[in-house]
């Protein structure tokens, strides 16, 4: 199942804790609501979604109370990958899921959720993505429909303002009410950008066009959509010859995009009219000339932060012009999911990640680095500015 090098780099872990605690969900009041509220809020709502059968049920309740009340219990024995994760959680197993840390623990759940639906055993859940109903309802929203229209003014714009409004979209793409950044090419979104190197990130694009472009992918729907019409403008104005989107191998973190996905949100162009309909068809193009091709490494569904990578992968974005690295959970893998002091700089932190890197994220959780003093002293001043998803970097290390 899972590369057998995906081992931390134990230097930079080592030098990371020296530099800064890894986050542990007791310690900080948002983390601790995953556990105690949205994930026994959204087996509630699977549970309202599907015609679970009882032992289905019985697992799913099992692990929504464990998460607010109990402690963490293994993967059966059965399970494909049992022993692979007794080795990784090895000591954190027996404890409440809010005393480990958080990265580690979130993804946990997601694998036990999975083990819950029977999404990795023979039989007919085999394989059935429990978010897909959330999923496909996101797809078929008003942000979607509002985005694939508003392609048809991106088009009208200037070669650069299109890059940019595209780049904006993707960026805040992972937001509810969206499908708004694209339709100017800047809006009020944009004020909400506390750390911008977007300039940097397209004189990179530029000056070494013509290379291969890696987008690490985050979220299904609006999101995908966005990035979708991103990498199409970069293959189509020659900024990338090649781009690699990277997905989740499995359903994770509800909304994050498998292949599927993908190919959902290319139908969703495909199925629009005018320049969306152009776009999903040069994108089909690509695909069928090898231009735009589609990765699911285990990695990314992996409880480690990115000095853990398996070794062709590592090749692979140390080759790219830059890795695009989408949205909120990438950005925690990036830097460590760790309490920084918020001004350490973006570039030494993410020293261990091969190749030049981009991180498109609008904040939704404790971790940031890479800020001014000036505007830290700012943002300081907003409640809740961490995690309220209103804020957004996108940081660049060339
Ligand atoms: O990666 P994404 O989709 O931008 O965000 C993932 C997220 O919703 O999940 C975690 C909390 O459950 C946080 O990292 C963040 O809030």
């Amino acid at each position: 199942m899972l590369a057998l090098d995906l081992i931390p780099l134990r230097e930079e872990q080592t030098l990371m804790t020296q530099q800064a605690p890894v986050i542990v969900s007791s310690e900080s009041p948002f983390a601790k609501d995953v556990f105690i509220k949205r994930h026994p809020a959204l087996i509630e709502r699977l549970v309202e979604a599907w015609p679970f059968g009882p032992e289905q049920r019985r697992a799913l309740s099992v692990l929504a109370e464990e998460n607010v009340h109990g402690v963490i219990r293994p993967l059966p024995d059965g399970a494909v990958d049992a022993q692979l994760w007794r080795d990784w959680g090895n000591g954190l197993y027996g404890r409440p899921w809010a005393e480990v840390p958080f990265l580690w623990a979130e993804s946990f759940f997601y694998r036990r959720l999975l083990e819950a639906t029977g999404y990795f055993r023979p039989g007919p859940w085999l394989g059935v993505d429990p978010f897909a109903p959330f999923k496909q309802t996101e797809l078929a929203g008003e942000a979607v429909s509002a985005e694939i229209a508003a392609l048809d003014d991106v088009v009208e714009l200037a070669e650069e303002e299109q890059g940019q409004a595209l780049l904006l979209s993707s960026l805040w793409g992972n937001r509810a009410d969206l499908g708004f950044q694209i339709t100017a090419g800047q809006g009020t979104e944009a004020s909400g950008l506390v750390a911008d190197d977007s300039a940097r990130l397209w004189e990179l694009l530029r000056s070494e066009a013509g290379g291969t472009v890696a987008v690490v992918a985050d979220n299904a729907g609006s999101e995908v959509v966005a990035d979708l019409a991103l990498i199409d403008h970069l293959l189509a104005h020659g900024l990338a010859d090649e781009v690699v989107l990277h997905v989740k191998p499995s359903p994770y973190y509800v909304s994050d995009a498998t292949l599927a996905d993908v190919a959902d949100g290319l139908r969703a162009l495909l199925l629009g009219k005018g320049e969306a309909r152009a776009a999903g068809e040069r994108l089909r193009e690509a695909a069928a000339l090898g231009r735009l091709r589609v990765r699911a490494d285990s990695c990314f569904c992996a409880p480690f932060d990115y000095t853990a990578m398996p070794v062709a992968l590592r090749h692979e974005f140390a080759s790219a012009t830059v890795t695009i690295l989408k949205g909120d959970l990438n950005y925690r893998r990036l830097v460590g999911d760790r309490w920084w002091e918020p001004t350490t700089p973006f570039a030494g932190v993410t020293g261990h990640f091969p190749g030049r890197i981009a991180a498109l994220r609008t904040l939704k959780s404790d971790v940031i680095v890479g800020l001014g003093t000036g505007t830290l002293a700012e943002l300081n001043s907003t409640p809740d500015w961490r995690t309220s998803g209103t804020h957004a970097v996108v940081q660049v290390r060339s």
